[in-house]
């Protein structure tokens, strides 16, 4: 059983995704992190995210990429991924890795932008998971903050909704909620609230209770 989880910057979806890994006993992927290894990899040697060629080449690096290396989270790489993950080149080369993990036998959950519209299509269960701009800026502030650094949430605002902007209107696999998606709005609901309400929705689809 695939379970895929899309959504904006912040939405929430990781959080949700691995609550139901958790839940449901599958592994999870954070596609996420496989377009922040490569954006990681470009700016460490100091490549252009403009250049479509220069962001291909940065992918070779990604298995190189220690997956807990914080550098991975940080606002400059979250900003470049989403540049880089415009390039149909750079998406046709993380593609694979995606529907390896999402082929195991176990089943999986991914969560990212594009996982119930193109990475796995016929998943058993989609959601898309979202909340108003405003909350999601004030809970990546509060992450950032969390983590020790400052910022004013009127610029976290502005890059969230710059994240929207490309993410929703590249040409390559743009961010949407696929058509057999259940849509999740988070804005005012706790985690715990909204990972019960995503247990539900999936144990719906899957025709199983949301007990286990
Ligand atoms: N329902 C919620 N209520 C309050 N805070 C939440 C809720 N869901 C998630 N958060 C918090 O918001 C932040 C972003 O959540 P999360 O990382 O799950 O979002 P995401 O959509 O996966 O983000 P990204 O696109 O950056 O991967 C985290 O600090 C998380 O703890
Ligand atoms: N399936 C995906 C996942 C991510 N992206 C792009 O990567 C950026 C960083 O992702 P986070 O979830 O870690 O914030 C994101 O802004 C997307 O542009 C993607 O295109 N497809």
């Amino acid at each position: 059983m695939v379970i895929a989880v899309d959504g904006p910057a912040a939405s929430g979806k990781g959080t949700i995704a691995r609550a139901l890994a958790r839940h449901f006993d599958l592994p999870h992927m954070d596609t996420g992190m496989l377009y922040r290894a490569v954006a990681l990899t470009l700016f460490r040697f100091g490549g252009d995210p403009a250049s479509a060629f220069e962001a291909l080449r940065a992918c070779d690096g990604v298995a190189q990429v220690d997956p807990t290396d914080p550098d991975l989270r940080s606002e400059i790489v979250g900003s470049i991924a989403s540049r880089i993950s415009a390039y149909p080149d750079v998406r046709a080369a993380l593609l694979d890795r995606q529907r390896h993990f999402a082929s195991r036998s176990s089943g999986a959950v991914l969560d990212g932008r594009d996982i119930g519209t193109v990475i796995v299509p016929d998943a058993r269960a989609k959601l898309f998971v979202t909340a108003s701009p405003e909350v999601r800026a004030q809970r990546r502030l509060a992450e950032l903050v969390g983590r020790g650094g400052t910022a004013h949430l009127e610029d976290v605002l502005i890059d969230i909704r710059a994240r929207d902007a490309r993410d929703s209107g590249r040409a390559a696999a743009p961010l949407a909620q696929a058509v057999d998606a259940d849509l999740l709005d988070t804005s005012d609901l706790s985690v715990d609230e909204a990972v019960a309400a995503a247990i539900r929705l999936v144990a719906q689809r899957i025709g199983a209770t949301a007990n286990g």
